[in-house]
């Protein structure tokens, strides 16, 4: 029997064909989890000047000492800045975020003074500098706040827009065609008879990919013939899409028509079955017009478990980012003495038992077949066994893959 492709290798496969796509400008409420096409740079220095960091007294330090009575001359308010100076002996009310007039060095809190008309005693001494920050203090004009290739997150937003940056270079949204096939498929909600399976995978698959920022189109469900397998594929094809996901038909039974429907299409598959338990029949190739195609497993678990090993970095990398050729494991430990593993490297469903030294404590699930969706549900984290582990006992060291939420 012919040697079962590495995990590693095949992803790495799947992420040195990866190009990255075109970029397009969005505005701010639009980029929440694009990842950006170019840096971003400031546009102007904040904060704009120096400003005071509390509401109380703008002074000069060497007059506000303990039990010193300034004259109150105006107000710096934030948006409204005094116009005139701090003259010796004077003070001007000064709030958060207002500009520190000219003469002042410093800021006395409000709490640290009493006010009587236009006289203001000082009942803690100042400080030169305190309660100012200082113009630039945050960034400066021409700063590189945000690489590109970073995933904008809630609060890159916010620093965005604070440098004057209203819209944002970001790659374009991956395109991802789902396409389903199996005569016994059967959309939820349809009526399905015992003999039907009801179309599930698209639904996790979907959304694993639109997380990752695809744009993601139900392009239906193919019936087991070579015709219109062929079809479906072509159709697909030539849709626009950057990235065909199809699901089932992937293994070797007789209604297993994907590979080569993909092959007669023109797709080049680079990856045809891998040492992987769930996901065996894994494929990944590429159309003579440059669309990538990846072949999940129909076993919904399999399906599942190849989209996050496979889909999710393949996405992430069309868009960018930095994505690591390996699966992204965390230590754990085992709670439960382990069998050697065969040459598939597995990922099993698992449930966090405990937590030891600061890592979790792991254990597989007793049912791991990967038809069942219940279990996959109720799983805490994928246990990850490298092909061939040899036998392992509770308590030693082991690695998982958090599932995605
Ligand atoms: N003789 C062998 N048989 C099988 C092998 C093998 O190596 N030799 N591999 C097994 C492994 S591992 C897997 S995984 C499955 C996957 O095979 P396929 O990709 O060809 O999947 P199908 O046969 O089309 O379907 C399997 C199972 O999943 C259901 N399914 C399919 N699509 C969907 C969908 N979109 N939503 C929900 N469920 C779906 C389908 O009804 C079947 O029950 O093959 C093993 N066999
Ligand atoms: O690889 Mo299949 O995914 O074991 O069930």
């Amino acid at each position: 029997m012919k040697a079962l492709m590495p995990v590693e290798e095949a992803l790495q496969r799947l992420l040195s064909a990866a190009e990255l796509l075109g970029s397009e400008s969005v505005a701010l409420e639009a980029a929440d989890g694009r990842v950006l096409a170019a840096p971003v740079i400031a546009r102007r220095t904040t904060p704009g000047a120096d400003v005071s960091a509390m509401d109380g007294y703008a002074v000069r330090a060497g007059d506000a000492t303990l039990d010193a009575v300034l004259r109150v001359t105006g107000e710096s308010a934030a948006g409204r800045p005094f116009a005139g100076t701090v003259t010796p002996g004077s003070a001007v009310r000064i709030f958060t975020g207002a500009v520190m007039p000219e003469g002042a060095d410093a800021v006395v809190i409000q709490e640290d003074t009493k006010r009587e008309g236009d006289a203001v005693t000082v009942t803690e001494a100042a400080t030169i500098g305190r309660h100012i920050r200082r113009a630039g203090g945050d960034f400066a004009t021409g700063d590189t706040l945000l690489p590109a290739g970073h995933r904008l997150r809630a609060r890159d937003l916010a620093l965005a827009a604070s440098a004057d940056v209203a819209e944002l270079a970001v790659i374009r949204r991956p395109r991802v065609g789902l396409l389903s096939t199996g005569d016994e498929l059967v959309r939820p909600g349809a009526g399905a008879a015992a003999h039907n399976v009801i179309l599930s995978n698209i639904y996790s698959v979907g959304a694993l990919a639109r997380r990752a920022g695809a744009e993601v189109a139900d392009l239906g469900i193919l019936p087991d013939t070579m015709a219109a397998t062929q079809e479906g594929v072509h159709a697909a094809l030539a849709s626009g899409i950057d990235v065909l996901v199809t699901t089932g038909g992937a293994s070797v039974g007789d209604h297993d028509l994907v590979a080569p429907a993909l092959t007669a299409q023109g797709v080049e598959l680079a990856v045809h079955k891998i040492a992987l338990r769930p996901g065996k029949p894994l494929m990944f190739g590429r159309s003579s017009a440059g669309t990538l195609v990846v072949g999940l497993p129909g076993n919904p678990v399999s399906a599942h478990v190849c989209a996050l090993l496979f889909l999710v970095p393949l996405l992430r990398a069309l868009q960018g980012e930095a994505v690591a050729p390996k699966p992204a494991l965390k230590a754990a430990r085992l709670g439960v003495d382990l069998k050697a593993n065969d040459h598939r490297m597995d990922f099993m469903r698992a449930a966090i038992v405990g937590e030891e030294d600061g890592v979790p404590v792991v254990r597989p699930v007793p049912v791991q077949d990967s038809s069942m969706l219940r279990v996959l549900a109720r799983a805490d984290v994928l246990l990850v066994r490298p092909p061939n582990a040899p036998a392992a006992l509770a308590g030693e060291p082991c690695q998982i893959l958090p599932l995605e939420d």
